[in-house]
């Protein structure tokens, strides 16, 4: 059992927003490993930061990257750090990955403040210039198919997806 496909991509790039509509454009069950990681620890991403830390938080996120590419068949987004894990860069390997790439300017304008993401509290913009710097190579590296989303709407990025989706069944 593997997924469809796993979407990666930085904080704004529209993974949870566009897999939702992938997975219903494929009538398949969506699933999101920040969801996971907030179902096991029975708190909200912004708390497990606060009381436990990142590096508890990362040991989670790799645990649920594991779970979910071994047991999940539907349309499966990646926290935006979870690809900086060597382990689960390497789980990644023969999945259809796409990478839904965002530039820094309509990163910042979908994330705003960065409300939920605790990464982006402070300085979103600097934070995510960073961000997008140190992890583009990445998404890049383990992505079998990059998806351009700047000044495309979700539903646009869902359809291109979709189609290509059908032209490699096909
Ligand atoms: N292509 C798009 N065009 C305009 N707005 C978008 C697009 N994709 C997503 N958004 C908006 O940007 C915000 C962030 O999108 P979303 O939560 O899907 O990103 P994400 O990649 O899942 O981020 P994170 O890594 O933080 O989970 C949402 O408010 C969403 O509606
Ligand atoms: O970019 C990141 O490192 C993160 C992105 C979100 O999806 C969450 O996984 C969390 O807020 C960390
Ligand atoms: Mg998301």
């Amino acid at each position: 059992m593997a997924p469809v496909c796993v979407l990666v991509g930085a904080p704004g790039a529209g993974k949870t927003s566009t897999g939702l509509l992938v997975a219903k454009g494929l009538g398949v069950d969506f699933r999101d490993t920040d969801s996971d990681i907030e179902a096991t620890a029975g708190k909200s991403i912004p708390e497990i930061f606060i009381d436990e830390g990142e590096a508890y938080f990362r040991t989670l996120e790799r645990a649920a990257v594991a779970a979910a590419l071994a047991s999940f068949d539907g349309v499966l987004a990646l926290g935006g750090g979870a690809v900086m894990a060597e382990e689960s860069r390497a789980a990644l390997a023969g999945h259809r990955v796409i990478h839904l790439s965002v530039e820094l300017s309509d990163a910042v304008r979908r994330v705003g403040l960065g409300s939920g993401r605790p990464l982006l509290a402070i300085n979103p913009r600097a934070t995510l210039k960073h961000l997008l710097d140190l992890r583009r190579p990445v998404y890049d590296e383990v992505a079998t198919w990059t998806v351009v989303t700047d000044g495309r709407t979700p539903e646009q990025v869902a359809d291109e997806i979709l189609a290509g989706l059908a032209g490699d069944a096909g």
